[in-house]
């Protein structure tokens, strides 16, 4: 006998669960299907946190070095592995497991163990592990069933010296030498995680830039600071063979020349979950990649089936993907609280230092014609960052010269995915650079390099012109100066 909610959601990832919850809030009956043992998604269990984990083992040993602490040896043993390495990522997920099946469970969402696929567009079959099934039906339907990691035709992926980016998190022990192939955000992550644990890194990626998405000067920031770190970069290259033996694999890139690395890890994007969803059914089509084409209220062609979080592509974030989810579940509820997400979407990188970024960058704003002045502060001269041992990168404000108000917030350094939030209030609040001059920040800190920022870019305004007759160019690049 099928089951009747108003609302199925299918995957616990960020996306599913904060829809669910979102449209249990609003007194729907909702149900949520997960065909993994645990909740969660790539989120708890493959992706973010576990790398996270081991990104925190590498820092400390980062910090620990460079915080001059005479009389502490600290070397990573060559017989460790590297869920050894993860060290509170059995504590994390277990804590984000129970903390999702509560909050599930205190919305009254009832959840399904088995793998969901479409029998017509309001009904879903739920194939459960023993092999039985349970027909459930809907009149709103969440697809957030995410992605995995892209596995490129011509590599081996069952070979032990490769891996893909959930793999790695099983590797046996530190390789002395490891290849990453994409220089996405897995990658880069990757590549300053590994090189902080005494790892040769050699990243090669088909892009001329890191990270295209950035502000060009961030993005160019990164690539030195990787490059300080020891990581070897092959740009606008890509890997065309790759032969792994018994010691190392022997990587061929385009332009002929060749590589010897340990290990290689292949971190060339991902692809969306939606074979098993049986889409044709429901009268839906995925993409190549297996992404969902939606619109602004996340509804998908059929307009009663919804999907958000990583199955509808870009940006691929935890954060954005539970906003949408909660968009798209209040759009179905009839609400008009939180109809659009948000523009001011930050990312946070997690490499060594972070890189975290919102609103405008020099880029966007010069193919929208806008003016606009720039203020760096440097970390290098912020006692906190000193203190930390971590003195590196730069916060920048973009603003507008005309009223000063803030644009864009960049930052290379420290905790920059925590530094980020306060510009992000100040331009979602219609703030300016005054803002930063009045404030009292506390001392020493990280945030406390807003007024600095603001200070440099005022007194950029005090000589920017108004753009001349031929067009706003003139006031472009003239206010923006490296602060390494
Ligand atoms: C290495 C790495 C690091 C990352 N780091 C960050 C970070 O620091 N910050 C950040 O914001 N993002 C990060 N991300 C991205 C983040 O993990 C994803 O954006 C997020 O997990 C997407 O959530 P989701 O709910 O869309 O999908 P997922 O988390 O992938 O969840 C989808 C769920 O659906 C289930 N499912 C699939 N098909 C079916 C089906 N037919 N029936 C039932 N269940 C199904 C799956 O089992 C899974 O549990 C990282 C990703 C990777 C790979
Ligand atoms: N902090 C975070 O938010 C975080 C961290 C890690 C991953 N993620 C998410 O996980 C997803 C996957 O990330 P990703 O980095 O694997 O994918 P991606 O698509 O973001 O980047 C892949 C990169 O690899 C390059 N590439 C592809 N094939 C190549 C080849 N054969 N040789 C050289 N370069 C090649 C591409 O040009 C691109 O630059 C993204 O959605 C990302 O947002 C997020």
């Amino acid at each position: 006998m099928a089951l009747h909610y108003d609302v199925v959601v299918i995957g616990s990832g960020p996306a599913g669960e904060r829809g669910a919850t979102q449209a249990a809030f609003f007194g729907k009956k909702v149900a949520l299907v997960e065909k993994e043992a645990v909740p969660g998604g790539a989120c708890a269990n493959t992706g973010t946190i576990p790398s996270k984990a081991l990104r925190e083992t590498a820092l400390a040993i980062q910090q620990a070095r460079s915080r001059d602490a005479h009389g502490i040896e600290l070397h990573v043993s060559g017989a460790v592995t590297i869920p050894e390495l993860m060290g509170r990522r059995g504590l994390v997920t277990a804590r984000e497991h129970s903390r999702i099946r509560n909050h599930l469970n205190d919305f009254g969402v009832e959840t399904f163990r088995g793998t969901a696929s479409f029998v017509d567009p309001h009904r879903l079959q739920v194939t459960i592990p023993d092999g039985s099934s349970q027909t459930l039906t809907a009149d709103t339907i969440l697809v957030a069933t995410g992605t995995r990691p892209f596995h490129p035709s011509n590599v081996a992926f069952d070979h032990a010296r490769i891996y893909d980016s959930d793999s790695i998190l099983m590797m046996s022990a530190v390789p002395r030498s490891l290849a990453i192939l994409g220089g996405g955000v897995a990658g880069c992550e990757y590549a300053s995680i590994f090189a902080a644990l005494g790892v040769h890194v050699t990243l090669v990626d088909s892009k001329s830039r890191l990270l295209t998405f950035l502000d060009a000067e961030v993005s160019r920031a990164l690539q030195d600071l990787l490059a300080m770190a020891g990581v070897e970069l092959h740009q606008e290259s890509r890997a065309t063979k790759l032969e792994p033996g018994d010691r190392d694999v022997l990587i061929t890139l385009d332009d002929g020349s060749r590589l010897v690395c340990e290990k290689v890890l292949v971190a060339s994007g991902r692809i969306g979950n939606v074979e098993s969803l049986n889409l044709e059914a429901a009268g839906l089509q995925a993409s190549e990649r297996g992404l969902l084409k939606v619109n602004e209220n996340y509804q998908t062609t059929v307009p009663h089936i919804y999907a958000a979080g990583d199955v509808v592509g870009f940006p691929g974030l935890a954060a954005t993907a539970m906003e949408q989810a909660r968009v798209a579940m209040t759009h179905a509820a009839g609400h008009s609280y939180k109809q659009k997400l948000t523009d001011l979407l930050p990312v946070g990188i997690y490499t060594i230092p972070e890189v975290s970024s919102v609103g405008e960058t020099e880029e966007t704003l010069q193919a929208k014609g806008i003016p606009y002045v720039v203020g760096h502060a440097r970390l290098v001269d912020n006692a906190r960052a000193n203190l930390i041992g971590e003195a590196v990168g730069f916060l920048k404000l973009i603003a507008s010269p005309t009223d000063q108000a803030l644009l864009g917030v960049h930052c290379i350094g420290p905790n920059a995915s925590e530094l980020v939030h306060l510009g992000t209030a100040v331009i979602a609040l219609g703030g300016d650079l005054h803002y930063f001059i009045h404030a009292v920040f506390n001392y020493p800190t990280l945030g406390e390099a807003y007024k600095y920022a603001a200070y440099d870019a005022l007194d950029k305004i005090k000589s920017w012109r108004p753009a001349s007759a031929e067009g706003t160019a003139a006031a472009k690049p003239r206010a923006v100066e490296k602060a390494g």
